[in-house]
């Protein structure tokens, strides 16, 4: 078990080349936000593009459209209803989130479908939220999760009903022995968030704080996930995600010395600035 410090951060955010354009940042596809949840996919996409990303788009209900672009103009839309749009963005993405927000009726669940269905092992995948709740009760989805390898972002009931170990009885050797078996990445969190990666190593936060406990917070983790991946292309993706994860909590720690409670939204305008701070010197 490998704690994670601020050591993490400049090893992974280095100066950009001066030699550069949007297109060498990733393209990041996120996906979800129905007509109740569209908060969820809005911080995720605006967790992405804070972050850096060089260009993103957003596969969400059309009742968020307006939402999206007053809140990030930077952030191009498709209608996540429309399959062959969906399609075509799945396609292009180097990078994609699914799941903040997304539901689990049966719209949502051919959404998942057509997401799983298209993206391929070379992309990096996320899942989040309410996608990992429909795979829990769709068997018929793990196939694809031993073929793609994506990254998982459970909290602790969405990691029972995926791996059937109640959260009492969740520790590292029942956590690692089922993660193992769907060949994937998770990030099981909770106070002190635990990472447990593809090669069986596993990373722990010792930051982080019940400040933090506020709807949307862990919809932001996923997008800073996905925003990190994108432009930060180690082979081994597993630093990565660790410095992702690590920032999150790091940002939302910073805050906490003179708010009570960290919002989603706060951790998303210090990301720019935590970042630059974090480059190595
Ligand atoms: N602004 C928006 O649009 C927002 C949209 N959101 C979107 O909503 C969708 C549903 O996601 P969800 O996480 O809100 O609900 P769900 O999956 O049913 O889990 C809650 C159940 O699990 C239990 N529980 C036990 N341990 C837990 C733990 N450590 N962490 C958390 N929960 C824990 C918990 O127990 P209880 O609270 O009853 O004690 C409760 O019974 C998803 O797509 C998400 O992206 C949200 O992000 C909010 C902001
Ligand atoms: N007590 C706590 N200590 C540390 N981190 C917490 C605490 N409570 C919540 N969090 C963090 O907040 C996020 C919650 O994720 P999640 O439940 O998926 O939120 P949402 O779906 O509402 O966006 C996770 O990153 C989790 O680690
Ligand atoms: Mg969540």
């Amino acid at each position: 078990m490998h704690v994670l410090s601020k050591n993490i951060l400049n090893q992974i955010i280095t100066t950009r080349p001066s030699e550069s354009h949007k297109g060498n940042y990733g393209r990041v596809l996120t996906v979800g936000g129905n007509s109740q949840f569209g908060g969820a996919i809005i911080l995720a996409t605006s967790a992405v593009i804070h972050c850096g990303a060089g260009l993103s788009t957003c596969a969400t209900s059309v009742d968020n459209l307006t939402a999206l672009h007053t809140i990030v103009p930077e952030a191009m839309f498709i209608p996540f209803d429309s399959e062959y749009k969906l399609i075509d963005a799945l396609t292009n993405a180097d990078v994609i989130l699914v799941g903040p927000g997304l539901g689990t009726n049966e719209d949502s669940l051919k959404i998942l479908q057509i997401v799983l269905q298209h993206a391929i092992p070379e992309q990096q995948l996320i899942i989040d939220g309410s996608a990992i709740t429909m795979i829990a009760e769709h068997h018929e989805f793990l196939p694809f999760l031993k073929e793609l390898h994506p990254i998982l972002t459970p909290h602790q009931m969405e990691w029972q009903r995926l791996s059937n170990i109640k959260i009492s009885e969740q520790d590292d050797i029942k956590n690692t022995l089922y993660q193992q078996k769907l060949q994937s990445t998770v990030v099981l969190k909770k106070y002190h968030t635990t990472i447990y990666h593809r090669d069986g190593s596993i990373s722990q936060l010792a930051i982080g704080g019940p400040y933090m406990a506020t709807g949307g917070m862990g919809d932001t983790l996923a997008g800073m996930i996905a925003g990190f991946l994108a432009q930060f292309k180690l082979k081994n993706y597993d630093y990565v995600v660790d410095a992702a994860v690590y920032a999150h909590s790091a940002i939302a720690d910073k805050i906490s010395t003179t708010k009570y409670v960290v919002l989603p939204t706060n951790i998303i305008t210090e990301i720019q600035s935590f970042m630059k701070l974090s480059v190595a010197p």
